[in-house]
């Protein structure tokens, strides 16, 4: 039986500390291990008797909790003052409903509920008034947490109560005051329990309690495996998986398409690395990579390959794995098929060429008008003769187009295309149409398991290729995304592409990577529109919310680009100043122009950057478009440039007399960008820009 756990908290806490004082814990927990631990101290009023103190070296003290049959948890890596300070005020229990051990902070409770009480005379009104009391009992709300639930007034109160009791009650709560229906936050409750509880819970059994709760505690006793861990604390998302994120990764079996979806940080990417382990571990045995993991950029398949390092241990499990874009798989089929390299060309060169076309026709459409329509209308319906294109439906189109303007642009299309032809050459989406038709001649299906990231940025051709690649049934499409980050405006509805999530699309809450503070501030700059989710609904950010707090982001006006620059570069100074690493820090702007400028001031004050897609580990800062930002993530982020004209960019916005649904669209993109920018910040988001300021900005 394994004699030590380590709580999520104190892996937080050994992760900040210098890398002799980590040696020193290694030590003692190889000791503890085979039984050779030093004097444990008790603490002199101690919420929690079971509570006991360790000295590990020089100041250095662990908060333990003694589950009384030989079995320690180490909860908290402290200074010898903050150690009893923390032994003095925490409170273990386990929880009645779902087994889980949990910890209260009962002398910030003591506070509050005197607070409340107070706060509650003046007034009936009550937060949680329509919850009947077995119901909370049924949501694990423990008696104690409920006679305070009962004098909540405001969704603020129960904010604060946020870091005072356990996590898994407060979500519970949160999601009752969000909307959610009770019936939903019981299925959720039932969904996160690791075992079913046959037998009534035992609260004095703290070892059963630890062994329930893989979320919080992970119960070690092999050396090897206590190294690894100690290795990387700061991935504790290797480890640690939230029960909602577990319960996704680790289920036995899908009967066909899952999706996932879930606000910026919520672990999406972290679910599915955890999945693509639990399937290929399965496959033990068989050769070939049948996993596919997949999405849409090259950077960020880059980055899902060195997490999937980082999480699989055994070479052969990674081995079954295989990390690529959907163009690059699309590319490899049709070089295959086709005995040679595909010619692809870029939007730049495709938009000259329908400018081109749009004059030898006389077509009165813009380049752009034109592009649209054939990727957006034509390629995807594939639509491939003028009779089929006058009598299609143009969905996402809000300009209506009489016969003779669909004649036109028939005529601009078919020379474009023609063009193509005639030099084999190609875009990416009709590539994926290629290899998908490659496929459906005859070739064996190629992977057993599909796991996508960033699902929202994905075209209807690359779900084509997507869903040809892999024979449908149990556990063959895992998909996560966030229909509130998307920035190619690509709209899909899955089942009309053969992939249907019904019944199997599950959303994750909380953020691990920003702080409330940042939530508070990015999520009005989405509009408050719904999101067109990706099953056909629509998605919110219901119950979204970080358990961490930080600072307010800042938001800083300037006369004019110079001073704006040289500000930014004083802010970096100033972060480098607090101990922040310049590879810890992303800036971004919207505009390359201004990135460039940014570069040449950075260069001058002497601040080393690179650019964001580059891979190189060097102390630099990261710089780039806000595009580059998607899938990345620093501890702070500085979005400059936030001005009318370039936040949303003028010349990426249809105007409203041409298209007035695209240029709502349009627009909307634009904030997604905003936001997944902003919310790429893990600690401290700055704002700037010079002249005035973007209109989004004066939202929220
Ligand atoms: N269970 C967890 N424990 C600790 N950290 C976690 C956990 N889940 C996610 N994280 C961390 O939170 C951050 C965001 O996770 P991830 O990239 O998986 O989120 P996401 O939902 O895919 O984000 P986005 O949609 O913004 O790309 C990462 O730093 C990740 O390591």
């Amino acid at each position: 039986m394994p004699r030590l756990g380590l709580t999520r908290e104190a892996l937080q806490h050994y992760s900040k500390l210098d890398k002799s004082t980590q040696k020193s814990i290694n030590d003692a927990i190889a000791a503890f291990t085979i039984g050779g631990h030093g004097r444990l101290e008790m603490v002199p009023r101690a919420r929690d008797p079971r509570i006991r103190l360790f000295r590990f070296s020089g100041g250095t003290y662990g908060v333990l909790l003694a589950s009384g049959d030989g079995l320690h948890l180490l909860l908290a890596i402290l200074t010898h003052d903050e150690a009893v300070r923390f032994a003095v005020t925490m409170r273990a229990s386990v929880n009645l409903v779902t087994g889980v051990l949990e910890l209260r902070h009962e002398t910030g409770l003591e506070h509050f509920r005197a607070a409340l009480h107070r706060e509650a005379e003046a007034t009936d009104a009550r937060l949680f008034g329509h919850v009947g009391e077995d119901q909370l009992a049924e949501l694990g709300i423990d008696p104690e947490i409920t006679e305070l639930v009962r004098l909540i007034v405001t969704r603020d109160h129960l904010i604060a109560l946020q870091r005072l009791i356990p996590e898994l009650q407060f979500e519970a709560l949160l999601a009752l005051a969000s909307g959610t229906s009770y019936a939903q936050a019981h299925a959720e409750v039932k969904a996160y329990q690791v075992e079913q509880m046959g037998a009534p819970v035992d609260p004095a059994d703290l070892a059963t309690a630890m062994r329930r709760s893989p979320s919080d505690v992970v119960l070690v006793d092999d050396a090897d495996d206590w190294r690894e861990i100690l290795a990387h604390p700061i991935d504790a998302w290797r480890i640690f998986l939230h029960p909602a994120q577990r319960s996704l990764a680790y289920r036995d079996r899908y009967t066909g398409p899952v999706l996932v979806t879930g606000g910026p940080g919520t672990g999406k990417t972290v679910t599915l690395l955890h999945r693509a382990h639990y399937l290929a571990k399965r496959w033990a045995g068989r050769s070939g990579t049948p996993v596919l993991v997949t999405t849409f950029s090259r950077s960020l398949a880059r980055a899902l390959r060195s997490q999937l390092r980082l999480l699989i241990r055994d070479d052969e499990v990674l081995d079954r794995i295989r990390v690529s874009t959907v163009d690059a798989l699309a590319y490899e089929i049709v070089k295959r098929a086709h005995g040679r390299e595909p010619a692809i060309i870029d939007d730049r060169t495709l938009l000259s060429r329908f400018s081109d076309a749009a004059k030898a026709v006389h077509a009165p459409f813009t380049a752009r008008f034109l592009q649209e329509e054939w990727l957006r209308v034509i390629l995807p319906q594939r639509i491939s003769s003028l009779p089929q294109y006058l009598g299609c439906d143009r969905p996402g189109r809000g300009r209506s187009l009489s016969r003779g303007q669909r004649h036109l642009v028939w005529a601009a299309v078919e020379r474009v295309t023609a063009g193509l032809t005639t030099r084999g050459e190609w875009v990416l989406p009709q590539l994926c149409e290629l290899a998908a038709e490659e496929l459906a001649k005859g070739e064996a299906f190629a992977y057993r398991n599909v796991l996508v990231d960033e699902a929202q940025d994905l075209h209807p051709a690359h779900w084509r290729l997507l869903r040809a690649v892999v024979a449908s049934g149990p556990d063959d499409l895992f998909l996560v995304g966030d229909p509130h980050q998307r920035i190619y405006d690509h709209r899909v509805s899955l089942a009309s592409l053969g992939v249907s999530v019904r019944g199997r699309s599950h959303k994750l809450k909380i953020s691990y990577r920003t702080t409330q503070q940042i939530l508070t501030w990015a999520t009005p700059k989405l509009g408050g529109h719904l999101a067109a989710g990706l099953d056909g609904g629509s998605d919110d950010l219901a119950g979204f919310h970080s358990p961490t707090n930080g600072r307010r982001p800042v938001v800083r006006a300037f006369a004019d680009q110079d001073q704006e620059l040289a500000a930014l570069v004083d802010q970096i100074r100033s972060w480098q100043a607090e101990g922040v690493e310049l590879a810890a820090i992303g800036v971004a702007s919207r505009s390359n122009e201004l990135i460039r400028a940014a570069r040449r001031a950075l260069h001058t004050g002497g601040i080393e950057w690179v650019d964001l897609e580059s891979d190189v580990s060097s102390d630099a800062l990261r710089t780039g478009t806000m595009h580059g930002m998607k899938g990345r993530e620093f501890r702070c982020v500085a979005v400059i440039g936030v001005r009318a004209g370039v936040v949303p960019m003028r010349a990426a916005i249809t105007p409203q007399e041409e298209d007035p649904k695209v240029h709502e669209r349009d627009t909307q993109r634009e904030r997604c960008l905003l936001f997944v920018a902003s919310t790429r910040a893990r600690d401290v988001l700055y704002i700037s820009y010079h002249g005035t300021p973007s209109s989004f900005l004066e939202e929220g």
